[in-house]
């Protein structure tokens, strides 16, 4: 080798050796930056979770504080009392000066600081509700005037963060109200409670990282349900009387169903969405809508009237002008029912079935006319709920928890949503002949056109005609009698079961309106038929462990009208409440597998 080689080759070398070194160090230094970065985003989130918590436990303290003044001079003597009145019966006491808006206001809060200790359903005491309750003076203005009220965290308030359980969203206070604490407040209420739900709030459990899990009012190993659950959670427990959860998927009927309280899902538009949160923006296939939860049926239908006034459509124009019809929801004439208690393929507990029965038996003894009803082909529904609600595949999803731990609940959907796309599709296609719903769920939806969106909508469209008309119209039917998700079930088994979903979230597909009444409890013979889930398949054999050990549990129906009839649905709600009051007052409390009604609160 010459000179001037042996030059090229020893260079050569020395800057190979040289460049190894320093991409070694450069990716060193690289993989050091990301692990300090990560170390520090964590110690940050910690931070933000930490921060949250204390501000919580400082709204507690504070209302304590204020509870202890009120209560060295005045006596609160009437306390039981107040807390056993139904909203109509607390706003005409109130309304005729038998009751101070200060007794209830501060029985409610001693209440719901004693029900948050065994529950965890709070995220916080507003602290603005004690200056409101100085200045509502005596003027008695608007329909809930001087009733205190409890708000779902993810209803904006001005001042306060709607985190959803997501950190980024901590430390980021609403510039306003949202529509329905304007108009609420202008109706002389006093929200003076925020309420617990489940990480970004796309499940049915209620836990999340900042504020824990809440749990069941009936039994403390079991879930509250969700996403509404802190407000099923504190209404089933005597703290609240009237409170505002949201629904896309059944999040304020399945809570209502777990927690033995009334939970309403208007037809969406009736209420004004305007500042309610959600994970995703625009997302317009399957509608989210702000429901009432309450004790019983009358006050989600004062609620209703609270809340559709010129002052909603004047702050929100997307309403309709379409008063509360009182007297449609006063009429007591009789009605054509359609009923199912089960939907093929979607799992369905024994209790679920025997409380549709046991409704439609005594409705058909009241003189209505009961008719079968064959829901639409489940699996065309689930896959049209699916594609909807997540048409990105569940991206949105993740990015939103991008930043935060993500909650245990969630794990199972998260794992789903991971999966790589081509792995999905792979996986959706050959277990689509085997195994309906998991393929239905791992399909990834992305729309690469408008086509494909207007496919969808399409479908739907084609689905709500099939529902609405060719059964519902041909049938000549008022309202439909059929299962909901129940009884309350084994913390993190939600997630596990969206499969059972559909019972609620058709009606957000097809925007019917619907409601849940409590009608029973499980009982002994409900849990020995348990067994039969051990046929049919692995979402059979996850319910059964889902809910073992539930006798006693609430037991829900659900009633359901077609869009823009909510005062149709609110009055058979009505009906069925009444014919199971009036059915356990016939057959004594303890009627062992009867309906009845157990959480009296009157
Ligand atoms: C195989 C069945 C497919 C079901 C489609 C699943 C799609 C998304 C999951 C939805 C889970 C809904 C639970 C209730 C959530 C809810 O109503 N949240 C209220 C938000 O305001």
């Amino acid at each position: 080798m010459g000179f001037l080689e042996q030059f090229v080759h020893n260079g050569r070398a020395l800057l190979g050796h040289r460049s190894k070194a320093i991409l070694l160090s450069g990716a060193a230094c690289f993989g050091a930056v990301l692990l300090v970065q990560r170390v520090n985003s964590r110690r940050e989130q910690k931070k933000r979770i930490l921060e949250a918590q204390r501000r919580r436990e400082k709204s507690f303290q504070v209302a304590e504080r204020a509870l202890l003044e009120y209560k060295q001079s005045h006596p609160m003597t009437n306390a039981l009392y107040i807390l056993s009145l139904s909203l109509s019966e607390l706003t005409k006491q109130l309304q005729e000066s038998a009751l101070s808006p200060e007794e209830v206001f501060y029985t409610y809060l001693e209440k719901t600081l004693d029900v948050h200790q065994k529950l965890n359903c709070c995220t916080e005491i507003i602290l603005d509700s004690f200056e409101q309750l100085k200045t509502i003076g005596s003027c008695k203005r608007g329909i809930l005037y001087g009733v205190p009220l409890s708000l779902k965290e993810n209803l904006l308030l001005k001042n306060h963060d709607s985190s959803c359980g997501v950190v980024k969203y901590l430390n980021q206070p609403a510039d306003d109200d949202c529509v329905l604490v304007k108009v609420l407040k202008e109706q002389g209420a006093i929200p003076f409670v925020r309420t617990n739900f489940p990480q970004a709030l796309l499940n049915y459990d209620c836990s999340n990282p900042i504020y824990g899990q809440t749990l069941n009012p009936h039994n403390l190993q079991k879930t509250a349900g969700g996403s509404s659950g802190g407000e099923a959670a504190l209404i089933g427990a005597g703290g609240s009387v009237i409170g505002i959860g949201t629904d896309i998927g059944g999040s304020a009927r399945i809570p209502a169903s777990f927690c033995a309280i009334c939970g309403f899902k208007p037809t969406a538009g009736r209420l004004s969405s305007k500042g309610c949160k959600s994970i995703f923006r625009g997302q317009k296939t399957v509608l989210s809508t702000p429901g009432p939860m309450a004790r019983d049926v009358d006050s989600l239908a004062l609620f209703m009237k609270a809340e559709i006034c010129e002052q909603m459509v004047f702050l929100d124009p997307t309403t309709p002008l379409l008063p509360f019809d009182e007297g449609l929801y006063q009429s007591r004439n009789s009605l054509r029912i359609g009923y199912f208690d089960c939907i093929e393929q979607t799992p369905t507990s024994p209790s679920m079935t025997r409380g549709v029965q046991e409704v439609k038996a005594l409705l058909e003894q009241a003189g209505h006319t009961l008719v079968p009803f064959t829901p639409v082909r489940i699996l065309d529904m689930a896959e049209l709920m699916s594609k909807g609600a997540l048409a990105d595949g569940g991206a949105t999803f993740l990015q939103q928890l991008e930043g935060s731990p993500v909650d245990p609940v969630l794990h199972a959907q998260v794992a789903m949503y991971r999966l790589p796309i081509c792995l999905r599709k792979v996986l959706a296609f050959i277990l689509k002949p085997f195994v309906s719903f998991p393929s239905i769920m791992l399909i990834y939806h992305s729309f690469r056109s408008a086509a494909g969106v207007w496919k969808l909508h399409a479908s739907i469209e084609v689905i709500f005609m099939r529902f609405s008309v060719s059964q519902w119209r041909r049938l000549n039917l008022d309202v439909v009698l059929c299962p909901i998700i129940g009884p309350a079930f084994n913390f993190c088994y939600c997630g596990k079961l969206m499969s059972m979903v559909p019972h609620s979230m058709t009606y957000n597909l097809l925007n019917f309106c619907a409601g849940v009444v409590p009608v029973s409890t499980v009982t002994e013979e409900d849990e020995r038929n348990l067994c039969h889930l051990d046929k049919g398949g692995w979402f059979n054999r996850v319910l059964k462990k889902a809910i073992t050990g539930g006798v006693g549990l609430p037991v829900a129906v659900q009633c359901v009208a077609l869009p823009w009839h909510d005062e149709l649905c609110l009055r058979f709600m009505k009906e069925v409440e009444e014919l199971v009051k009036k059915a356990r007052k016939d057959e004594g409390a303890n009627a062992n597998g009867k309906v009845y009604l157990i959480y009296d609160f009157h």
